[in-house]
């Protein structure tokens, strides 16, 4: 498709430079040689990943330590290709990622201890017919017993109040149930930071309300990729990602409105029948 010269990228970088927290700078979040050491928090330094051998991160460096994170970026802007990369999905071309001081990638059996994911889709996470032998797997994972697991499976879905799920069939349940699942499943292991990769996509208002309310009390750090901005408004820090360079980095009331000025001023300016000048380039990433 022919572009007009309208790029997201350089439509950005005019009219919004990076935004920055009156609190922090960028250079705040790049770990130095002292910080490094640090084990708190979600830690990547110099991140540089290629993309079918296309640069797309070039020496990214954040340090997250807040408890709520929201990643924001449009269509193919890298939040999920980040998301991957710091669970340890993903090797990273250069760089490194370390979550609690454990390096994700190289060192897979403390990952799972240390990352819990939940994808949009539930159905690409539960792979098995009941409930409870779906929390039960990760915990079998962790303590290598298989009845243990079942019995902590079964006090977990009880804390809840989901006691009679145990022999429910995983794929009788509705999508918001098993995305409860998901959250538990991945609960039930304990970890220390909890990736969400636009978990709300799809579900009805009450359903996600409820998710958001039982994310909201958990005491574990959580990082939600959303396109969804309203969800963040409580959140203590969002990243917004644009082709894979930081657009935006500070708390939603510094970061929220510039990006919701951007995406407005999309709307209206790529409209094809407001505007006449809709040029959607997927070799770009614009879908
Ligand atoms: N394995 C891959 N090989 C090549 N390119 C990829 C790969 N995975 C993702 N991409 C490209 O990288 C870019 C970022 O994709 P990513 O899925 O991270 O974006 P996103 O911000 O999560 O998008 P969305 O909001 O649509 O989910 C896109 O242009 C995508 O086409």
């Amino acid at each position: 498709m022919r572009d007009l010269g309208y790029g997201l990228s350089n439509f950005c970088r005019v009219r919004y430079p990076p935004v920055r927290s009156g609190r922090k700078t960028i250079a705040d979040h790049i770990p130095d040689a002292s910080e490094a050491l640090n084990d708190a928090g979600i830690v990547v330094s110099n991140l540089s990943h290629k993309l079918d051998g296309t640069p797309f991160f070039d020496n990214l460096s954040l340090k997250l330590t807040e408890r709520r994170i929201g990643l924001i970026g449009r269509n193919g802007s890298g939040k999920s290709t980040l998301s991957r990369l710091m669970s340890g999905l993903v090797a990273p071309t250069d760089g490194n990622i370390r979550i609690h001081g454990v390096d994700v990638y190289k060192d897979r059996a403390a990952a799972i201890r240390t990352i819990g994911l939940i994808f949009q889709n539930p159905d690409h996470q539960i792979i098995f017919p009941t409930v409870e032998e779906e929390i039960a797997f990760g915990l079998e994972s962790l303590c290598g017993d298989k009845k243990q697991a079942r019995e902590k499976a079964k006090a977990f879905l009880k804390a809840f109040g989901r006691s009679e799920w145990a022999e429910r069939g995983t794929f009788t349940l509705s999508q918001g149930q098993r995305h409860l699942v998901c959250l538990m499943a991945v609960l039930a292991m304990e970890p220390k930071v909890i990736f969400l990769d636009e978990p709300f996509a799809g579900l009805d208002w009450p359903t996600s309300r409820r998710l958001f309310d039982w994310l909201d009390k958990l005491d574990q750090q959580v990082l939600l990729v959303t396109h969804d901005i309203d969800h963040l408004a409580s959140f203590d820090r969002i990243i917004w990602l644009e082709k894979g360079s930081l657009m935006g980095d500070g708390t939603p009331t510094e970061v929220l409105p510039a990006y919701r000025e951007a995406m407005e001023a999309f709307v209206h300016v790529d409209d094809p029948i407001l505007g006449g000048n809709l040029v959607l380039d997927t070799a770009r990433g614009d879908i």
